[in-house]
């Protein structure tokens, strides 16, 4: 065992090594451009981790390589030789997928977990052709089916908040935020239940594979890597087993993948396991295999997961800290921007390319800091102010990067978007929630909830102080059961909520068509929105019930 154990070191320490020296032939190839590689092998590895440990997140390795550097600097961090790099033009070129200039740089354990055929691992025309297909069951429309599913979920969750003392970010880090958004997005995916066995289940799996998305890349019995790999297999015989009673007509439900089975449905033939996507001739070079489809349902499960429960527990501890913005529940871009829920992104230069000046080289990795873009003083006046107003006007292009830009952007932008507003809509109109601590010394930390399972130190007793709370219900909805006060529809909660299809998904045209028809209907449905939202009075450590002032509408999504 101690022979295997020292072979593994050796293996490591060489294979660390070749990396390191290809890194500093790239790095002379790169001269021009500034910045340190640090130590020997492990390079920058430990300022970066202890920024991005630190309350104010990344952003304090960033800002001290940008004075000393500039807008553009290389590093090595985690075992890559790394350019960063900010500003609006450096997004523009990163992420407009403009003459193929850089592709997407995901670690290798990544990669693994994902599965090949993932939107996150594949580049060009097959991820082009992959979102086309796996997009539409995203769409605003196709979300309205799920719903009543959120919306009751949202109200069982916040129930069992009521009258006990609630560490917000803990409950979202282990219980309760995050099982809501795991619960939704399974449900959304393949109709799992929210309770019982297979639950129980897949949560154990899902849980062992976030994990091991980021872990070392080593394949060997008892590592984290090769636990997610195995928590893989089993999540995916069990994606198997629903695929196939979907398929023998044992089981029709109404979510994502069986619209994707039905569409998909390969002519005269189930889809083919191995066929790597394009097998079955041009007919069906247009079908999503098995694989595609295991693989995506995954990379949905990760990419759409941790970043709603990050979205959601920001947003609480933004409306927490600033009581007039409760007003005017217009919160959710402010909130992207601040909390940045994506530090950066990450890139492979795919050809070489300049970009202020500085040569790019081919395969280099290149990271665009977008804490710094949400807080350039020069696109946002006094940027660590939390102004949810500043989004009213016309913002300029490549300066709000909250679900990202060009060909990678969010797919499931309009999904967070509601269950973020269901369940910020109930916890505000049915309770009141009192801080009990003061939290101002707190920054928002660049630490994603995906690293957090379980925070430790300083940095738990640092978050804990920012969302320690107290739900009580709050009787905004007197005479009238819960019943009849819960929205019906995707089209009231909207409407209740004032919100603003336009800019919330600028992208979907039949949404824009139905806002303006819900505005023709305004006051007509049974969801009254001076009933819904008007009865708050905020103070920093108290709300109590009071009109809305008439000035003052309640907006709950920019
Ligand atoms: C508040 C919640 C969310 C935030 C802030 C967020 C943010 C982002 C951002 C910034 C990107 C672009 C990253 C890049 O360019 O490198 C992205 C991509 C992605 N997101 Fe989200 N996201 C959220 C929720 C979701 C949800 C609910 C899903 C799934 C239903 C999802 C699935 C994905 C996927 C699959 C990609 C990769 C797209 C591609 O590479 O083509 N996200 N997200």
């Amino acid at each position: 065992m101690a022979v295997f154990g020292a072979a593994v070191l050796v293996a490591l320490a060489v294979t660390c090594g070749l990396i390191w020296s290809r890194s500093r032939r790239l790095s002379k190839e790169m001269r021009d451009i500034p910045g340190t590689m640090g130590w020997p092998v492990v390079g920058e590895t430990f300022s970066f981790i202890s920024g991005f440990s630190s309350p104010a997140g990344i952003l304090s390795f960033m800002r001290d390589r940008q004075k000393r550097f500039g807008k553009v600097f290389k590093t090595y961090v985690l075992g890559r030789m790394t350019v960063f790099m900010t500003g609006r033009e450096a997004a523009k070129i990163l992420l407009s997928g403009k003459d193929g200039v850089v592709s997407l740089n995901l670690f290798y354990t990544g990669k693994q977990v994902l599965g090949p055929t993932s939107l996150l691992t594949t580049n060009g025309d097959e991820h082009k052709k992959l979102r086309r297909l796996i997009g539409e069951p995203l769409s605003i429309d196709a979300l309205k089916k799920h719903f009543d599913f959120i919306n009751d979920l949202a109200v069982q969750t916040l129930d069992t908040w009521l009258d006990r003392r609630v560490l917000v970010l803990e409950e979202a880090s282990s219980v309760i935020i995050k099982l809501f958004t795991l619960k939704v997005i399974a449900n959304m995916l393949i109709s799992l239940e929210p309770e019982g066995e297979e639950q129980e289940k897949f949560r154990a799996n899902f849980k062992i594979i976030s994990s091991s998305f980021a872990s070392l890349p080593l394949k060997i019995p008892g590592t984290a890597f090769h636990r997610g790999l195995k928590a893989r297999n089993r999540m995916y015989a069990m994606l198997d087993s629903v695929i196939a009673r979907r398929r023998d007509g044992g089981e029709v439900r109404n979510d994502f993948l069986q619209t994707l089975l039905r569409k998909h449905a390969k002519d005269g033939a189930a889809a083919d396991e191995d066929d790597g996507g394009g097998g079955g001739g041009d007919r069906d070079a247009d079908k999503l295999t098995d694989a595609q489809l295991k693989d995506n349902i995954l990379t949905l499960l990760v990419a759409g997961h941790d970043t709603t429960t990050a979205g959601l527990t920001w947003l609480i501890k933004f409306l927490g800290e600033n009581p007039e913005a409760l007003q005017k529940l217009r919160v959710m871009n402010e909130t992207l921007r601040r909390a940045t829920i994506l530090p950066w992104f990450s890139r492979k230069a795919a050809q070489d390319f300049s970009i202020d000046g500085y040569e790019i080289k081919k395969g280099t990795s290149v990271n665009l800091d977008v804490v710094s873009i949400h807080h350039d003083p020069s696109v946002f006046a006094d940027p660590y102010k939390f102004d949810p107003n500043r989004f009213d006007g016309t913002l300029k292009p490549y300066s709000f990067l909250g679900f990202g830009s060009g060909p990678r952007m969010c797919p499931g932008m309009s999904l967070a978007r509601l269950e973020i507003c269901v369940f910020i809509h109930h916890l505000v109109c049915r309770y009141s929630w009192t801080p009990l601590e003061d939290d101002d010394s707190v920054q928002p930390t660049l630490v994603r909830m995906l690293r957090n399972n379980t925070p430790a130190g300083s940095q738990e007793i640092k978050q804990q102080q920012l969302l320690r709370g107290k739900v009580t219900r709050n009787s905004y909805f007197s005479g009238k059961s819960d019943k009849e006060q819960q929205p019906r529809s995707i089209a009231q909660i909207f409407r209740s909520l004032k919100h603003d299809h336009s800019r919330a998904v600028t992208r979907n045209g039949t949404i824009q068509e139905a806002t303006q028809q819900q505005q023709l209907r305004k006051g007509q449905g049974q969801w009254n929105n001076n009933q819904v939202a008007k009865p708050i009075r905020v103070t920093k450590k108290h709300y109590t019930r009071q009109q809305w002032p008439s000035h003052a509408k309640p907006h709950m999504i920019d």
